[in-house]
């Protein structure tokens, strides 16, 4: 049989075929804009996301034995706010996970009702890209688009509803939304009186593997596929990816280097960052995770390239990089304002170190670096809970650069196991369908037999020393600019 894996990310939707043993048929990406109408907010149109995925599983079943899918699944680009009316129409675009704008409602959240609160209702704390303080946001904002909202969904979960017309999510998804009681698995009753919603305007709670619905007649008709393919609620990008990757079970780690940063930690029990600064979410394959998140990575490396030196050819651009861990330059890769571990919309991109013969190769080099470092901040976090880590997989956009990799391996000093294919959330999304057409017993077993570790980085202990004497460097920088950032925020 035949499984379709959707990764609805920021940047573009990747789809992929995936066989019964696991085996990668095709891959086709379709990007889609992304809108920035005012300072630190982020926005995309769910009609957007749903023509291209259509395009996209045309594409990708194209030349196929369309009789022999059997399933389609995903992940998805998470927290996003998605809301629709009475005809199910979508009443405004998308508030993404990126989006700064609720700031005011976080305020309220972590300081009204307060951080002990929320911890006790959904083991989270409110950050401004989470879903509840963007549902606040329009209540208070555009009171007249809350007054129209029949349904909340998520990204993917759109595309689901459009797909099968059952109204869904994952618990993995659910976790970000901040109306999860992640522990338990349900709705938190006290977070919908909070944001001012009823329960059922929230989808239906589902594990990512189990299936929703299958397709709809008009949709099977429009893609040349059968009624009876399953549908799978999915998950997050990261549970997603972290399932393509083999990242279940306990212990494991997984590192996305896609629009955001995630270093995502998997557990079989449930447990929760004291500190806040990680997320305690549910993971894909039943059990927990804890996650640090980024907002801005490859992005970060995208904006130096395309935008500022005006070239698309990376690897040319990386060659050109020599001396590692010997840069005086740093760079604060906070573009979109940060999440974890520092949860301050406010901050900014900055340089700092540079003097006369700074040459452009050394900034490319400190926008790769600070990505890096940021991610070691996260890490640091991990490791101050107790949590002990010799290796990480890796996946996303940012993984086909191999000196990232090797950054990667030394600044964190771990061991990186290099997966066959760098599309964690599409595969993850792929093989939640085959276990849920039955094809695998359980996520575990599925990881087990379909993910392959092609390649390992090491860490090389005269890098990682070098590194290690700049990681304390480049700790200083953000609180000394913080108050900075909050003169300067427009
Ligand atoms: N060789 C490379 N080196 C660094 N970044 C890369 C490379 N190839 C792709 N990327 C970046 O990866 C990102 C897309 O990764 P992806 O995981 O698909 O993100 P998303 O899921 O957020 O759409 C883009 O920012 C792109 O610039
Ligand atoms: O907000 C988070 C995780 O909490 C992001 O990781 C988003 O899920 C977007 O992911 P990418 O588009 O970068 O894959």
């Amino acid at each position: 049989m035949l499984y379709i894996g959707v990764d609805l990310g920021t940047s573009a939707v990747k789809l992929l075929l995936m066989d019964g043993e696991g085996k990668i048929q095709k891959i086709v990406s379709k990007e889609y804009p992304i809108f920035f109408p005012n300072p630190g907010w982020s926005e995309q149109k769910p009609e957007d996301w749903f023509v291209q995925t259509m395009e996209g599983i045309k594409e990708l079943v194209q030349g196929a034995d369309k009789s022999q899918v059997a399933g389609i699944s995903f992940g998805g680009q998470m927290h996003g706010l998605v809301i629709l009316d009475e005809n199910d129409e979508v009443i405004r675009p998308a508030l993404l996970w990126n989006d700064g704008r609720t700031f005011e409602e976080c305020d309220y959240l972590n300081n009204v009702i307060g951080k002990e609160k929320l911890s006790e209702y959904t083991a989270n704390i409110s950050f401004t890209g989470f879903t509840a303080p963007k549902i606040l946001w329009v209540k208070n904002k555009e009171p007249e688009n809350f007054a129209k909202i029949r349904k909340i969904m998520l990204p993917k979960d759109y595309i689901a509803y459009k797909l099968t017309g059952v109204h869904c999510t994952d618990f993995s998804d659910a976790s970000g939304m901040l109306l999860l009681d992640v522990k338990n698995r349900r709705w938190s009753a006290q977070m919908c009186d909070i944001c001012g919603i009823r329960e059922e305007m929230l989808p239906k709670l589902f594990e990512s593997y189990e299936c929703v619905g299958r397709l709809k007649k008009e949709i099977a008709q429009a893609l040349g596929l059968s009624e009876n393919v399953k549908v799978a609620a999915g998950a997050g990008d990261n549970a997603a990816a972290a399932v393509g990757t083999g990242t279940v079970g306990e212990g494991m780690c997984n590192i996305s280097l896609g629009t955001s940063g995630t270093i995502f930690i998997s557990s079989k029990k449930f447990g929760v960052d004291t500190y806040n600064a990680l997320h305690a979410f549910a993971h894909a394959d039943g059990y927990y995770h804890l996650m640090g998140c980024m907002l801005s990575a490859a992005s970060c490396n995208k904006w130096w390239m395309e935008d500022i030196i005006g070239t698309g050819e990376y690897g040319k651009e990386q060659q050109e990089i020599t001396g590692l861990g010997e840069n005086h330059v740093y760079f604060l890769p906070y573009l979109m304002g940060e999440r974890s571990p520092h949860n301050n919309p406010n901050a900014r991109g900055t340089f700092i170190g540079m003097t006369m013969d700074t040459k452009r190769s050394d900034m490319t080099q400190a926008v790769l670096e600070g990505v890096a470092f940021a991610l070691r901040d996260s890490l640091e976090v991990a490791k101050s809970l107790g949590i002990h880590l010799e290796r990480t997989k890796i996946c996303g956009g940012g993984a086909k650069s191999p000196l990232w990799k090797k950054m990667i391996a030394n600044i964190l000093n771990l061991k990186v196991d290099v997966i066959e294919s760098e599309e964690g959330p599409a595969l993850g999304g792929a093989m939640l369908a085959a276990v849920a057409c039955g094809e695998y017993k359980n996520v575990e077993e599925a990881a087990a037999k379909i993910v392959r570790i092609v390649d390992t980085v090491d860490p090389d202990p005269a890098l990682v020393e070098k590194y290690e004497a700049r990681y304390q460097q480049f700790k200083e920088i953000y609180p000394a600019c913080k108050p900075l950032f909050d003169i300067i925020k427009n």
